[in-house]
């Protein structure tokens, strides 16, 4: 009769960490703090994001990709606020590129992670149904998973004006129904993401988006619906409707 090794020497199994990509100066939104450290309803972006991905039963580590010199502000605001025990979080200085953002990411990655979600801080709402529907994907075996939606606009490719405010030729029209509009959490297989990092050379900003690389690899990426909810903060009237959907959520929640 075979005994069973008592629970401390069996071998973890592989875990699902979150990295969230919190770098950028959000100059879109314009002049102010860091975008990922304004506040949306009282609470900066960021830790909206953080509990976003906290909230899945799937992710047990939070990986924090703070603005280059802004490492111990992020970690000061993560003491300060009410966050999952269950969850370890990780903060570490970003980079230049939202891309070199999340190289350094994962570099912070402990040996036990077998799923990487890529999640921007700009996604503060974005529901736990989609993080789950995103990580349940990558756990059923696609090495790439992308939420995404239809488009309610006509999309036009353009020779892009050389001054802005130009007009720009026209040059094509694709077929709407073909297309989709990316969100996040992007999900990976640890060592596909990984290797599309090491391989693949993007120049000037960077790849926009971690999937758009493992395309590059020449590997399989599918796409799973997304939320509107999951919207990213970009321009000042974004704020708005961030600031909406958190109203009526807490309407909803009977605060
Ligand atoms: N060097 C950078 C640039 C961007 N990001 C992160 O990548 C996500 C998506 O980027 P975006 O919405 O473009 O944010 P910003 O770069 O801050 O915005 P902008 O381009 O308007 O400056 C954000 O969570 C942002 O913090 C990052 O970690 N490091
Ligand atoms: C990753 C992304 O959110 C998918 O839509 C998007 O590409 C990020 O672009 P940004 O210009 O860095 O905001």
């Amino acid at each position: 009769m075979s005994s069973t090794p008592p629970p401390t020497d069996r071998p973890r199994p592989p875990r699902t960490a979150a990295v969230i990509p919190a770098a950028g100066r959000g100059v879109r939104l314009g002049p102010g703090t860091p975008k990922a450290l304004r506040v949306l309803g009282g609470t900066p972006m960021l830790i909206h994001a953080i509990r976003a991905m906290a909230a899945s039963r799937a992710v047990s580590l939070v990986v924090v990709v703070a603005p280059p010199d802004g490492a111990p502000e992020v970690k000061h605001l993560l003491d300060e606020h009410a966050l999952p025990e269950r969850t370890d979080y990780l903060v570490v200085p970003g980079g230049e590129t939202r891309q070199e953002s999340v190289r350094l990411g994962l570099e912070a990655l402990p040996e036990d992670i077998a799923v990487v979600l890529v999640h921007d801080a700009a996604r503060p709402l974005v529901p736990v149904d989609t993080v789950d529907a995103v990580a349940a994907a990558v756990r059923d075996g696609a090495p790439a998973v992308v939420p995404a939606l239809p488009l309610a606009d006509t999309v036009k490719e353009v020779e892009p004006a050389a001054t802005p405010g130009e007009p720009e030729p026209v040059l094509a029209t694709p077929v709407r129904a073909r297309l989709r509009a990316v969100q996040t959490p992007q999900g990976f297989d640890r060592e596909t993401l990984e290797r599309a990092h090491a391989e693949v050379a993007v120049d000037g900003e960077g790849a926009t988006d971690d999937a758009g690389m493992v395309e590059r690899l020449g590997q399989p990426v599918v796409v799973v619906p997304g939320h509107e909810e999951a919207f990213k903060v970009t321009r000042p009237l974004d704020l708005v409707l961030a600031e909406a959907v958190l109203a009526r959520r807490r309407a909803n929640d009977g605060f």
